[in-house]
């Protein structure tokens, strides 16, 4: 292969490689956002079952959603599952 015609390859990926990582750094914005949004909207349940001397944990419900997070992405689903209620704990 020419030196030329491997430099500009080896340049071709480093910009789609940045490209790439933008995109990943916008996506990784949004997803913050909404957890940002979803937290809220948990905390909102979890006060409210306080105040009415309830438990702030509902195992069940948090089955529920490990049990989604499993049928979108495996075993791992329930990694990420227990990363999101922990995040969106009061
Ligand atoms: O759905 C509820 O009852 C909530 O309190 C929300 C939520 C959640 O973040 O999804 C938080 C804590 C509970 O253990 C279960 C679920």
């Amino acid at each position: 292969m020419e030196p030329q015609t491997e430099a500009f390859t080896e340049l071709d990926i480093h910009l789609s490689i940045g490209q790439a990582r933008t995109d990943i750094d916008d996506l990784d914005l949004g997803i913050i956002r909404l957890l940002r949004m979803r937290r809220a909207v948990s905390q909102r349940i979890q006060r409210t079952r306080l105040r009415a001397d309830g438990p702030q944990i509902d195992p069940g419900r948090e089955d529920d959603i490990a049990r989604v997070y499993r049928s979108h992405f495996g075993d791992s689903g329930d990694d990420v599952a227990a990363a999101v209620l922990r995040a969106c704990r009061s």
